[in-house]
């Protein structure tokens, strides 16, 4: 249910919000008979105790721990305060990894599938007011030909489940962002939009409409816009109209302003209690005036051709896996901004409201990226290894007859979430419908017409749609580049083909692949999402090899040198800011290693070689 729980939470005159994060009761439940056993009702029996937000996997010592896949339980309590009563209560999961299911003392309250996106339950029947109430969530963390992101499971010889995942991230999952405890009166904001008018005098209109829960018509919906020194700039009532800005600082890369735009349900019927001067429901969130489109083979962000320059990213940091982390998430900007980035892209999946908003207040281009990853078969970190379970032996991933219903369906869920979500940060300057999907098979093109139709339904800022291609679709293999506003490749010429001393090789089919995208696509921006070398850091050879840190820099530098010879390239993010983990296997040393930096964000030499790119003022913007 969303009902304005959804709203990123804040504390108003007319709304309230409780932290429930702290150590939790935890424990697998490998024979899914929790619910049987009756944990809603009474609590978990043999606890652990973890922390929320965290993943659970790499908290303890044992193989089976981290491994663990299957249904898993979480347990709390939280007390409803009387003064709440008047309001709608809910709890709300920043994320929970990747399905939910919740339950407040024994009583079910709602449901969740995917592991990147906020949902909110409402609690008024089943709470206690000023008592302690049990909170059990039961969690799951199983991959399918229908989850978001997408694998197989398999099961060792005694039962046990294994995750398989065809993706190159480690498949951690628990609450692994913020809960809490929220109280929104029964008439509310339940959510809006903005989309951006800009003139050559300077001046600007937002226009605005805003979604509401039982808004009565004698009350009055009043939207204000507040600059950066408090001056109310502009004001207009009505769930939907314009904001005009006499002279509106524009939120640009590397120079955001922001405003904050303030809605207000106002009591009118004229009896309102004097205390809280009328006023039924408040909210504010912070908003940017700024315009992004794809013309003449740019991106254009308030009507300038913009390059990005940054990197693919993780959530992920140690022993809190993918659990939100805000000091790793201030170090990495940190680090982004110490090379001179201007961009990321959420690789593979939605990343916290908190990240949006810090790249909002820092003026990072993103590119927001849905959970759609592993649309390709591949196992063991990367090499198609086509080993796949009975079922789906043999076929492609989109030959499944399961894809079309299925698939389809779960996926553009993720997609109506994550615009509902993210639509009014002005850092997403661009959505990722998908992360290297088998997009050269035959059976992928009504899949890729079906989630492209349904994305453009989904932002009335009209922002840019991709998905991000891999050597397997290269030129003239890939039949879905069509669907796509902007070609984002990832490419690992001189890494998985071509490596080492044969990197000048590499340079020329990369070259001669990049001369027939030219032809393909003569009118459309590209912009390199990936590229990079596994490094171990430390190891230093002369001449290089492959995993020496002057390979890296090797590497980069011709991929720089292809980027600069092709006009169309108007981004380049590289992959990967930080080594991250991955499940184990013969190509990863506890993890992925393509980092500039390692996974405690200490730099590596690529990370120099970037800082000296990126802050050479003679560049790209
Ligand atoms: C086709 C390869 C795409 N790319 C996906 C990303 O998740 C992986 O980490 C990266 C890699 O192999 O380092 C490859």
């Amino acid at each position: 249910t969303n009902d304005g729980a959804l709203l990123y939470p804040q504390v108003t005159a007319t709304r309230r919000m409780q932290s429930l994060d702290g150590i939790w009761r935890f424990r697998f439940d490998p024979e899914s008979e929790g619910e049987r056993d009756g944990w809603p009702e009474t609590g978990l029996p043999d606890a652990a105790q973890v922390p929320v937000p965290a993943s659970f996997n790499d908290l303890f010592t044992d193989k089976a721990s981290r491994e663990y896949t299957g249904d898993f339980w979480y347990e709390t309590e939280f007390v409803a305060p009387g003064e709440w009563r008047d309001k709608d209560l809910f709890l709300r999961f920043d994320a929970a990894t990747h399905r939910a299911d919740v339950f407040v003392n024994g009583i079910p309250v709602g449901s969740h599938e995917g592991g990147f996106t906020p949902f909110a339950v409402r609690v008024n029947d089943a709470v206690r007011w000023n008592e302690a109430n049990r909170l059990v969530v039961r969690l799951n963390n199983e991959l399918s030909h229908a989850s978001l992101p997408a694998g197989t499971t398999g099961t060792l010889p005694d039962g046990t489940k294994v995750s398989g995942p065809y993706f190159d991230f480690f498949n951690y999952a628990g609450l692994q962002r913020p809960v809490r405890l929220i109280a929104v009166p029964a008439e509310a904001v339940t959510g809006y939009t903005t989309t951006y008018e800009l003139h050559k005098d300077g001046s600007a209109i937002v226009h605005y409409t805003v979604e509401t829960r039982g808004l009565r018509p004698e009350d009055t919906l009043r939207v204000r816009l507040i600059d950066e020194v408090g001056s109310v700039v502009a004001d207009a009532q009505g769930a939907e109209g314009e904001l005009a800005v006499a002279y509106a600082r524009l939120w640009d890369v590397r120079d955001a302003h922001l405003y904050r735009i303030e809605f207000t349900i106002l009591d009118g019927t004229g009896n309102a209690a004097a205390a809280d001067g009328g006023v039924i429901d408040e909210y504010h969130d912070e908003i940017g005036i700024r315009t992004v489109e794809v013309r003449d083979r740019e991106i254009l962000l308030n009507g300038r051709p913009v390059y990005l320059r940054g990197f693919g990213r993780h959530e992920d940091s140690a022993i809190n896996g993918r659990g939100e982390n805000l000091a790793v998430v201030t170090r990495d900007f940190e680090l982004m901004k110490w090379c001179g980035a201007n961009s990321f892209r959420t690789s593979h999946y939605p990343y916290s409201e908190e990240e949006l908003r810090l790249a909002d207040r820092e003026g990072f281009l993103v590119i927001d990226e849905v959970a759609a990853v592993g649309f390709m078969k591949s196992l063991m970190n990367f090499l198609d290894a086509a080993k796949d379970d009975d079922e789906h032996r043999g076929r492609g991933f989109f030959d499944d007859p399961d894809v079309m219903t299925r698939t389809l369906h779960v996926h553009k869920a993720a997609l109506d979430e994550l615009f509902t979500r993210d639509r009014n940060h002005p850092s997403v300057i661009m959505w990722s419908l998908m992360n290297e999907p088998d997009s050269a098979s035959e059976a992928a093109v009504p899949y890729f017409r079906a989630i492209f139709d349904h994305a453009r339904t989904l932002d009335p800022q009209h922002r840019p749609l991709t998905y991000t291609n891999l050597m397997m679709a290269a030129a003239g293999r890939d039949r879905c580049h069509g669907f796509a506003d902007v070609i984002c490749l990832n490419r690992y010429y001189g890494w998985y083909v071509q490596g080492g001393y044969q990197l000048s090789g590499a340079k020329a089919a990369f070259m001669a692949e990049m001369d027939r995208w030219m032809q393909i696509e003569p009118d459309k921006p590209f912009v390199f999402t990936e590229y990079g070398a596994d490094t171990a850091a430390g190891v230093h050879k002369l001449p290089s090899v492959q995993w020496s840190e002057e390979y890296q820099c090797e590497y980069l530098k011709m991929q720089h040198e292809v980027f600069d010879a092709y006009p169309a390239v108007v981004g380049e993010q590289m992959w990967n800011l930080c080594d991250f983990q991955t499940g184990e296997g013969i190509m990863r040393v506890d993890g992925n290693r393509k980092g500039a930096f390692t996974r405690d964000r200490q730099p590596k030499a690529a990370a120099f070689l970037l800082r000296e790119r990126w802050n050479d003022a003679t560049r790209h913007q």
